[in-house]
Parts: C-alpha cells; sequence; structure tokens
C-alpha cells in the first residue's frame, strides 16, 4: 500500500504521442501484426487489426492460416493479409524487421500451436501484446511464458485470464470490481513485476502496472461509466490499439494506459448500443476532440 496510483488522462502528453506531424512516410509510423485464428475464429483479430489501424499504425497485415485466408481476404481492406501456418511460418514473416509490433491471442485458440507463435514472436524482442489465448494458453505452465517475456511486452488479460495466470494474486482479490483499486493496484504490481512484462488488467476500474512498480487507473465509473463496453470483442480491439500505438513507438506503459483511455471515451462517443466493430470507427471523433 501507499505507492501512488495515477489516474490516466487525456492530457498534454497524451496529445503529444497520437497526433502525426511532419512529412514522415507510413513506414514511419510503423507496421503492426495481428496473428488470426482458424476458419470462423478470425473476427476477432480483424478486430484489433482495425483498432490499430485507425490508432495511426502506418501499416496493419493479418496473418491467417490458409483455410482462413478467404474469410479474411473477404473482409479486409486497408488491412493487409499474408499466410502464416504455423510457428515456423512466423518465424519467416518475422525476418521483416520492418513488423514492429505484434499481437496475438484474439481468437488464436487454446494450444501448443499458439504456445509455439508466441514464443517464436517474444524471441524477436519486439512491442507485443498477449491477449486472450495467448494468455489461456499458458494457464497450465504460466512460468514458462513469464520466463520469455520481455519489457516490451503488454499482458492485457480481464480477471477470468488473469486468475489463470496469477491465481494467487486473484484470490488475494486483484480482480474483485468490489475491491478498492488501490488495493488492486498492488496485486496487479506484483504480477507486472512477477512477469517482467506490463499488465493491463481489464475491467470497468482498469489498472495497467509495469515490472518497475508504476501503476495507473483508467476509471470507468462515475461520471466517465462506459458499460457498453461489456460486449464481445470490445477487448480485441483493446489489444490492437496497444499494438498500433507500439508500432507507432510508444513504449509499452503508455501505450497501454493511452489505449485504455482512448478505448473508454471512444465507447462513451457510440454509447448505448455499442457493439465492438463501432469502437475503431469512434477513434477519429475522439481525437479530434483530444486535439481540441
Ligand atoms: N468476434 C469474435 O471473434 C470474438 C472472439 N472472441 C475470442 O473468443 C475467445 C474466448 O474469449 P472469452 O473472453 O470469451 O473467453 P475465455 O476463454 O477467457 O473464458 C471465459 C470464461 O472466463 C470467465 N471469466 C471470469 N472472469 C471474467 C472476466 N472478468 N471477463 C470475462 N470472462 C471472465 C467467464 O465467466 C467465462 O466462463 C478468445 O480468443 C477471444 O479473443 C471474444 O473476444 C468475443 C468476440
Ligand atoms: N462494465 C464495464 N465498464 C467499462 N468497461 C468495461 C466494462 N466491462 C468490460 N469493460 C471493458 O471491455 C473490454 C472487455 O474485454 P474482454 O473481457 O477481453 O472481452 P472480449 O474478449 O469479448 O473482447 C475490456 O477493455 C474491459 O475493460
Amino acid at each position: 500500500m501507499g505507492r501512488e496510483l495515477r489516474l490516466i488522462e487525456g492530457d498534454a502528453a497524451m496529445r503529444a504521442r497520437l497526433f502525426k506531424q511532419g512529412a514522415a512516410h507510413k513506414y514511419a509510423h510503423g507496421h503492426a501484426l495481428v496473428l488470426a485464428g482458424g476458419l470462423g475464429l478470425t473476427g476477432a483479430a480483424r478486430l484489433a487489426a482495425r483498432g490499430a489501424l485507425r490508432v495511426g499504425a502506418g501499416l496493419v497485415t493479418v496473418a491467417a492460416p490458409a483455410a482462413a485466408m478467404p474469410e479474411c481476404a473477404a473482409q479486409l481492406t486497408a488491412i493487409m493479409l499474408r499466410q502464416v501456418d504455423d510457428a515456423d511460418a512466423l518465424a519467416g514473416l518475422l525476418a521483416d524487421s520492418r513488423l514492429n509490433a505484434l499481437c496475438l491471442g484474439p481468437g488464436l485458440g487454446v494450444s501448443e500451436g499458439t504456445r509455439q507463435m508466441v514464443t517464436v514472436a517474444l524471441a524477436v524482442q519486439r512491442a507485443t501484446v498477449l491477449d486472450a489465448d495467448a494468455l489461456t494458453a499458458f494457464a497450465e505452465v504460466p512460468e514458462a511464458l513469464f520466463a520469455r517475456l520481455h519489457p516490451a511486452t503488454v499482458l492485457t488479460p480481464h480477471g477470468g485470464e488473469f486468475a489463470r495466470l496469477f491465481p494467487d494474486l486473484a484470490k488475494q482479490g486483484a480482480a474483485d470490481p468490489g475491491r478498492p483499486p488501490a488495493a488492486r493496484a498492488e496485486l496487479v504490481r506484483a504480477a507486472a513485476e512477477r512477469a517482467g512484462a506490463v499488465v493491463l488488467l481489464k475491467g470497468a476500474e482498469t489498472l495497467v502496472a509495469t515490472p518497475r512498480g508504476a501503476c495507473a487507473l483508467n476509471d470507468a465509473t462515475g461520471p466517465r461509466a462506459a458499460p457498453w463496453l461489456a460486449t464481445a470483442g470490445a477487448g480485441d480491439v483493446l489489444a490492437g490499439l496497444i499494438a498500433g500505438l507500439m508500432a507507432r513507438g510508444v513504449d509499452a506503459g503508455a501505450a497501454a494506459e493511452t489505449a485504455a483511455w482512448l478505448h473508454v471515451e471512444a465507447a462513451r462517443t457510440v454509447g448505448p448500443g455499442l457493439i465492438a466493430e463501432d469502437l475503431p470507427e469512434a477513434l477519429p471523433a475522439v481525437l479530434r476532440e483530444l486535439a481540441g
């Protein structure tokens, strides 16, 4: 107890990291890669990719296995598409160092194949977001994941995923919405320190902790409530926003904080009736408002 819990706000620092300036070309704004799951399961990755593109990554590519290529091709336009069937193919694709931010987990499946892809992605030591199935796939062996993580990684668990990776901290109430954020923050800090990565624990009061002990709160309660965010795919968009910001060169902690704030602002812009697809599309209005 006692360490500072900063409130995330749309301040000058956030504005400075969000707005593109000058004559830079698209590669200067980074290239995010989002891994997709199999046939019928690619929606989550496509939502993440759309978030990454709307938040300003210069280029975004979805990587999908052969069976899911037609499904993705039918749905993607500005977002590019590559075939990646397994961890070896991913390693080959990552030989292109311009792919500078990676997002794994949404709709990827809980399998040995996912564990292998995560291992390959972490080995290249680039900015990486691990969400959803990329976390659940390590539920039986969280230490094997932690051993591979590096400080440019952001883990984005919801309460259930957090409990799979950090069962002891979950038992102490880390994800219990009835507990005050300041008390939960100590537990999320402990998770980030143990993992050696940024941990963003989702919820109406989202906490973002770094391995060095900093922690910030994105408060979506009271006047900033956004209960419509409790909808399928909202978290997938958040993972893509973080990856997109990291592709643009924002560091892991600031990317997680900024994405969480934008996510709630986008939801509040849309309001009741929100579905996950609306979140990336609401970003231009949020960014315009932030620019003042
Ligand atoms: N349009 C799409 O293609 C979508 C795909 N999705 C993908 O579906 C897969 C499964 O993700 P899910 O999150 O649904 O399921 P999970 O596999 O994480 O399991 C959900 C279970 O965890 C429990 N749980 C405990 N605390 C929770 C919390 N705070 N929030 C949510 N669940 C909690 C739930 O009660 C539920 O029984 C992931 O790959 C995800 O990316 C979902 O994101 C939904 C949208
Ligand atoms: N009641 C709520 N108020 C504000 N934000 C919420 C609420 N419920 C969920 N969220 C946010 O919505 C997102 C849900 O993500 P997640 O649980 O991973 O869903 P999915 O896997 O369907 O994308 C998270 O960013 C979370 O913080």
